[in-house]
């Protein structure tokens, strides 16, 4: 369970984030959107514990949540070394045993037809391939809290569905994991989402489950966009 209480967030003078209060339980898949600039990343970011912010106001229910947490970022980043090294470091993090890294990465590799991959540096990689790792690597440690900032943008049809299938899959193996996915496409909001956030200037103007989502009255600008497309 995560729970949001009064969270608030300045930055250069200027509130960028005000949310009162939020709970989230084991399963929930929520689909979290909003005009640019209206906060999206930054509460993806405290509900991951990167930003200070969060130590008053974002509690988990484990204490080691922190190690449970599979936060990928909208501009994929890359350590120094291979394309291996950067998909092993968090386990390497969590203190994984070097035998079970090798099994794993072993696994993987098979799974998701990563040998060429391997021993190139990530800086060479193309912008679909790049993600790819990105969404590996962020699995590869099994996080039960799952939150995705547009992870498919910008990445071929093909790709999106090969990659759609890894997180779909990775989802039904433990239907307790709790996926918070950002996006400005309604399609793929719908398809992971069954609880829906609109965020604006910085505040949740709604948090409405599926149906009522779907039966929406509210409308603004961005909203009406989002419908047509
Ligand atoms: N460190 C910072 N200093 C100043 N302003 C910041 C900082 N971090 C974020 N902001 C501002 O806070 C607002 C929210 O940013 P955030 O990245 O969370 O929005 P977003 O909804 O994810 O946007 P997008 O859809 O464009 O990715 C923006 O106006 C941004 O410029």
């Amino acid at each position: 369970m995560i729970l949001v209480k009064n969270l608030q967030v300045f930055r250069a003078r200027k509130q960028i984030l005000k949310i009162n209060q939020l709970k989230v339980v084991a399963g929930e898949k929520i689909s979290l959107f909003g005009p640019n600039g209206s906060g999206k990343s930054t509460l993806l970011r405290s509900l991951a514990l990167i930003e200070p912010e969060s130590l008053r106001a974002v509690f988990y229910n484990s204490r080691d949540a922190n190690w449970q947490i599979g936060y990928l970022m909208q501009e994929p980043y890359f350590f120094r070394g291979t394309v291996e090294e950067n998909l092993v470091l968090p386990l390497k993090l969590r203190k994984i045993p070097e035998k079970i890294i090798k099994k794993k990465l072993g696994e993987f590799t098979e799974k998701y037809k990563l040998e060429s991959l391997l021993r190139k540096n990530p800086k060479v990689l193309s912008g679909g391939e790049k993600q790819r790792i990105n969404l590996l690597r962020t699995l590869i440690y099994e996080p039960f809290y799952l939150f995705l900032d547009e992870p498919f943008t910008g990445i071929d049809a093909l790709t999106k569905k090969e990659l759609n299938k890894y997180l779909q899959s990775y989802l039904e193996q433990e239907p307790g994991r709790i996926l918070i996915y950002v996006s400005h496409d309604l399609k793929e909001l719908l398809k992971w989402g069954k609880r829906f956030w609109y965020l604006k200037d910085g505040e949740i103007k709604f948090d409405l489950a599926k149906e009522e989502f779907l039966k929406l009255n509210y409308q603004d600008d961005y909203l009406q966009l989002l419908f047509e497309e």
